[in-house]
């Protein structure tokens, strides 16, 4: 009977790291130049933008990380659980307590089992945060003329000292989970899904900030929060891949608090 099991290095002679940059390469490309990341590198995000970046950030690493822990010890997570290293969660509490105040409200959300597709959720998010995600950090300071970390501490990982060396590191922890090849296909599979929900996330705060952008110019007109509701139950609904549904209503009511 043949083996289930695959050496990471296997026949096709590729690392899991190797093959998930590979299998995401045109949809990184792709959520490069959504709108929002396009303004973003022009260096056009205002607060209102950002508070609303941050409110589904916020989201989706609380779904995350909450699986990953609860998940920690899984073969497959256990060597990418970095907490110490990346954990986001705590940084954007802070962060979101800086604009929205103390009183700020923490939402529900529901997690499914499925530790091995975390790998690929870990890994979309955490590397870009280490790659890109140092850029937009010092954009967000300038542009927002915030002083030092404050507000953007989502984007300083203290416990990595150079995020290339950790980029690294996480790879080889990546490369050493076992698989099979059904398993493997998996998880490039998920790669994808996941940078397709992070570019209709963005999709959904660009059409959301139309709309806000619209209401504000129009400030004083009776139906402006009726319209904007309106497009936030139409607006697709942002599905996480992991199986955690987040509903619009959550960062709507993040829009109406800006
Ligand atoms: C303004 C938008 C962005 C810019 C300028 C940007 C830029 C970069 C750069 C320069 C790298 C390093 C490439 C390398 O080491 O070969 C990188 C890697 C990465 N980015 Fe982005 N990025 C952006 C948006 C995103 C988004 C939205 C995501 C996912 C949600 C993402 C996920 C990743 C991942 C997972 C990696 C690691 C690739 C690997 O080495 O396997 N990036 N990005």
């Amino acid at each position: 009977m043949e083996s289930t099991k695959s050496n990471p290095r296997d026949a096709t002679g590729s690392d899991l790291s190797d093959q998930i940059k590979a299998v995401t390469r045109d949809s990184h490309v792709r959520a490069e130049n959504t709108q929002l990341m396009l303004n973003y590198q022009k260096g056009q995000i205002t607060q209102t933008q950002y508070k609303l970046l941050l409110c589904s950030l916020y989201e989706i690493y609380q779904a995350l990380e909450e699986e990953l822990d609860r998940n920690a010890n899984h073969l497959a997570v256990q060597p990418i659980y970095f907490p110490q290293e990346l954990a986001r969660l705590e940084s954007l509490e802070l962060d979101l307590e800086h604009f929205f105040g103390p009183h700020w409200r923490k939402r529900i959300t529901i997690g499914k089992n499925s530790p091995l597709l975390l790998v690929a959720h870990a890994y979309t998010r955490y590397l870009g945060d280490l790659s890109g995600g140092q850029v937009l950090g010092k954009i967000t300071q300038k542009s927002l003329g915030l002083s030092g970390n404050k507000g953007v501490l989502f984007f300083s990982f203290p416990g990595v000292s150079s995020p290339n060396k950790f980029k690294q590191l996480y790879r080889s922890r990546m490369n050493s989970i076992e698989l099979t090849e059904k398993q493997r296909r998996e998880v490039l599979d998920e790669a994808t899904r996941a940078f397709e929900f992070n570019i209709e996330v963005f999709d959904d705060l660009q059409k959301m900030l139309s709309i806000t952008q619209e209401a504000s110019s129009e400030k004083g007109n009776a139906t402006e929060s009726k319209t904007a509701s309106n497009a936030f139950s139409s607006s697709p609904v942002l599905q996480f891949a992991l199986g955690v549904g987040i509903t619009l209503a959550t960062v709507g009511m993040g829009v109406y608090a800006f």
